[in-house]
């Protein structure tokens, strides 16, 4: 092993003909931010969803903590998946709440469910992650009675209420109206200062530039540059990372 929370290793997946990802390696470490930055297409959102196992890379492998699986002999065991879980939590694009149970119910209910809490236990920690995204007065609406913002906040409650050690963004923050984004950086500006570690798809370069430690730059499946975000930002190597800068900056 070598020190990190996470390695990922040669991740491969492909798509009928196509590598949406192709020889991908990565490594986080414990309380470590890192933000994965690139064109659309790219193959950013597969290989996060590679990492908590919604997608199963054809080759490769991953490891988070002490679970580590090998890739290329067909899906892995439920019980391997399970194991590769139980350490992640995963907010998506959309918030994917259940639209006829309150904010509480929603962050409660998994943790039922997976952790067998008991309902009191279940609500008294998701009643914790909602003050924790600033929603405690939300606790008793339904998903359709909150913004587009508190929808992921509650998301973000749902997946923090299952302890994950490790939290994957997928663009959380697209599709909402930027002072609306604003509301989700803040929550995960907080998380990164309580020292989760995170791995995070995301357009916004305010977020890679100020908040993660480290920023992976993917084009064409393949990670082209890792850096700090200094480094990055400022001084890319890669003439495919300086094209999307400046597309991206307008520089
Ligand atoms: N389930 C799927 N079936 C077929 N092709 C897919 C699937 N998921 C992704 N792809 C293809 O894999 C490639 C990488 O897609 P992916 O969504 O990972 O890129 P991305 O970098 O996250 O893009 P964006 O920033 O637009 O979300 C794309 O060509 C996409 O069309």
């Amino acid at each position: 092993m070598d020190g990190s929370f996470v390695s990922a290793t040669s991740l491969t997946k492909r798509f009928g003909d196509h590598k949406a990802i192709d020889d991908v390696s990565l490594t986080v470490s414990k309380g470590e931010v890192i933000s994965i930055i690139g064109p659309s297409g790219a193959g950013k959102s597969t290989f996060i969803r590679c990492i908590n196992l919604l997608e199963v890379p054809d080759s490769g492998s991953l490891r988070i903590s002490d679970a580590q699986i090998d890739f290329g002999s067909g899906r892995p065991s439920k019980p391997k998946i399970r194991n590769v879980r139980e350490y992640t939590g995963m907010v998506f694009q959309s918030f994917n709440l259940f639209p006829h149970f309150t904010a509480l119910k929603n962050v409660a209910l998994p943790q039922m469910r997976v952790h067998r809490r008991s309902r009191a236990e279940a609500e008294a920690r998701a009643m914790e992650e909602l003050t924790r995204v600033g929603l405690e007065n939300k606790a008793h609406a339904y998903p359709a009675q909150c913004s587009g913002g508190q929808q992921q906040r509650i998301a973000i409650a749902r997946a923090l209420a299952m302890d994950p050690e490790l939290m994957l963004f997928d663009e959380p923050t697209s599709g909402l109206d930027p002072e609306i984004g604003a509301e989700i950086l803040q929550v995960m500006r907080k998380l990164a200062a309580d020292n989760m570690t995170m791995l995070v798809v995301t357009h916004e370069m305010e977020f890679a530039r100020h908040v993660s430690n480290q920023v992976a730059v993917m084009v064409d499946g393949a990670i082209i540059e890792q850096g700090s975000p200094e480094q990055i930002m400022t001084n890319p190597e890669h003439v495919r990372t300086q094209k999307f800068l400046s597309a991206v900056l307008g520089r």
